[in-house]
């Protein structure tokens, strides 16, 4: 049996030895683990770092307003901000960190949280996955409720994705609302009665509807880009550059948004009457006039005829058809409107109450178209009698005539009643059964002469000339008796 070997059995430099060996491990012991434990700090460090860079990256993408994701090289989810899951909150709850994006985005599609994805959810997958994987310009994706997101997305130098997502809902209904704005101006345009023609601050046409086209002739690009001076007839073809030109200097300008009437030209040379309004529409970028032309050639040819129907009904209504004298309705309300200014000025009135003696008897032995043929004698008699302008020599009924002469006093009313007769002798007009004037054609008249008063009236100073004429056919006709009515003028 080996005895066993103590320490005091070992020589005393081995002991030293390893002693000084133990001191060693020891030593390279503590080492170790003061080299552990450092490295376990330094990782905890970075481990402090990491989150605290996370959380602040965090906190700086929930600062963006758009919406926020990132995806790694094997499309994992590695972060995304609120507004992401904002965009899609039927889906959003589903979303872990790791999982794939294409089952982020089925959960999406599942949801029905993309308009164009509803009913062909494969088929948009895919074409949505192709995009992911090479983005490429922005685009606009539909969500429910005539949403809009616009899409960004971009490679990182590691592989990844990022997309960066801003809701632009307001914008695109408020383009939706021009579009549909605008779509109804074209149609209001192009269907309107009226011709519009856009021009540019340099009078160039710029635009021209259809009724433009039929109104001036010329088809569209016969139009866009020339002069609207070629629409124009003179004096409006000469003067419109200058008044441009003023218009451009802040001068002038008075005519614009005032409907007037405007000589314009058709192709053909033809003028036109139109009715023109030009407002000027102003933005930023230009300044564009916009004409509105309605033709009024045809209503101008219509109302000028109307103009002469209405005068020659109106003569019709005031003349007498058979002598073409101005009748009785006329007469009577001319002789109303000298007796006033008789009254209100004092001026002088006559009246001559004219009847053609034994006309009976002429019609009887003549017949009644040479009775007839006769009076219209004696109206140009009568007519060549009264020649000033203020003098109305009218039918008053059967074979009565009236000569009314505005301020004419006694003398000048005698004077025209000796020149009736006179006249009327002249002309010879043969009346076989009649006893006076050697078997010629006379008359009787009863006049009236004077200053209206008030008191009195036209139709009892009518009346007065009916009494004298009765008095000059009483004395025995072929004779002109004043009636004493007014004071003499
Ligand atoms: N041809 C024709 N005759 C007319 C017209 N108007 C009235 N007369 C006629 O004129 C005549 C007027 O006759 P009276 O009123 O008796 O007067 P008179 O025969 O002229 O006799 P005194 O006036 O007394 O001299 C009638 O025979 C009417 O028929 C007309 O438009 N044409």
């Amino acid at each position: 049996m080996t005895p066993a070997v103590t320490p005091a059995d070992l020589p005393a430099s081995l002991a030293w030895g390893l002693l000084l060996a133990l001191l060693l491990a020891l030593g390279w012991l503590a080492h170790g683990w003061r080299r552990a434990r450092d490295a376990q700090r330094q990782c905890e460090a970075l481990a402090r770092t990491a989150r605290a860079e996370r959380a602040e990256l965090i906190e700086g993408i929930e600062t963006l307003s758009e919406a926020y994701s990132m995806f790694d090289a094997d499309d994992r989810l590695l972060i995304y901000n609120q507004a992401f899951a904002r965009l899609y909150p039927a889906s959003a709850p589903h979303w872990r960190p790791g999982m794939r994006y294409e089952d982020l985005l089925r959960g999406i599609i599942a949801a029905g949280e993309v308009t164009p994805a509803i009913g062909q959810e494969e088929a948009w997958l895919a074409e949505r996955m192709q995009m992911h994987r090479a983005p490429g310009e922005p685009w606009l994706q539909e969500l429910p409720g005539n949403r809009w997101v616009r899409i960004y997305e971009r490679k990182t130098a590691s592989g990844g994705t990022i997309g960066i997502r801003a809701d632009v809902t307001e914008l695109v209904r408020t383009q939706q609302a021009l579009q549909t704005s605008q779509a109804q101006l074209r149609a209001i345009i192009s269907t309107a009665g009226v011709a519009i023609v856009t021009t540019d601050a340099e009078g160039r046409m710029r635009s021209a509807n259809p009724a433009a086209l039929r109104l001036f002739g010329y088809e569209l690009d016969e139009m866009l880009g020339q002069d609207v001076a070629m629409l124009m007839d003179e004096p409006e073809r000469s003067t419109h550059g200058h008044y441009l030109l003023r218009f451009r200097q802040g001068q002038g300008g008075q005519l614009m948004g005032r409907a007037r009437e405007f000589n314009a030209l058709h192709k053909s040379g033809r003028p036109l009457t139109v009715q023109l309004s030009v407002s000027e529409v102003r933005s930023e970028a230009e300044q564009l006039f916009v004409a509105v032309i309605s033709d009024l050639t045809e209503r101008k040819r219509f109302e000028i005829e109307l103009q002469h129907a209405n005068e020659q009904l109106l003569r019709l209504s005031t003349t007498d058809a058979l002598t073409e004298l101005a009748n009785r309705r006329l007469l009577m309300q001319r002789l109303e409107d000298e007796w006033r200014r008789g009254l209100r000025t004092g001026a002088p009135l006559s009246l001559l109450l004219v009847d053609v003696d034994y006309f009976k008897l002429y019609n009887d032995h003549y017949g009644h178209q040479a009775g007839d043929d006769a009076l219209v004698a004696v109206a140009s008699v009568l007519r060549n009698s009264a020649n000033r302008p203020a003098d109305l020599v009218a039918r008053y009924g059967g074979e009565e005539f009236v000569l009314l002469l505005a301020q004419t006093d006694t003398e000048g009313a005698r004077a025209v009643a000796t020149r009736c007769r006179e006249l009327l002798a002249g002309l010879a007009l043969a009346h076989e059964l009649s006893p006076l004037g050697g078997g010629l054609l006379t008359l009787s008249i009863g006049m009236v002469s004077g200053v209206p008063y008030r008191g009195s009236s036209a139709s009892q100073w009518l009346a007065q000339a009916d009494l004298a004429l009765y008095q000059a056919k009483s004395q025995g006709r072929d004779r002109a008796v004043v009636a004493p009515v007014f004071s003499e003028a």
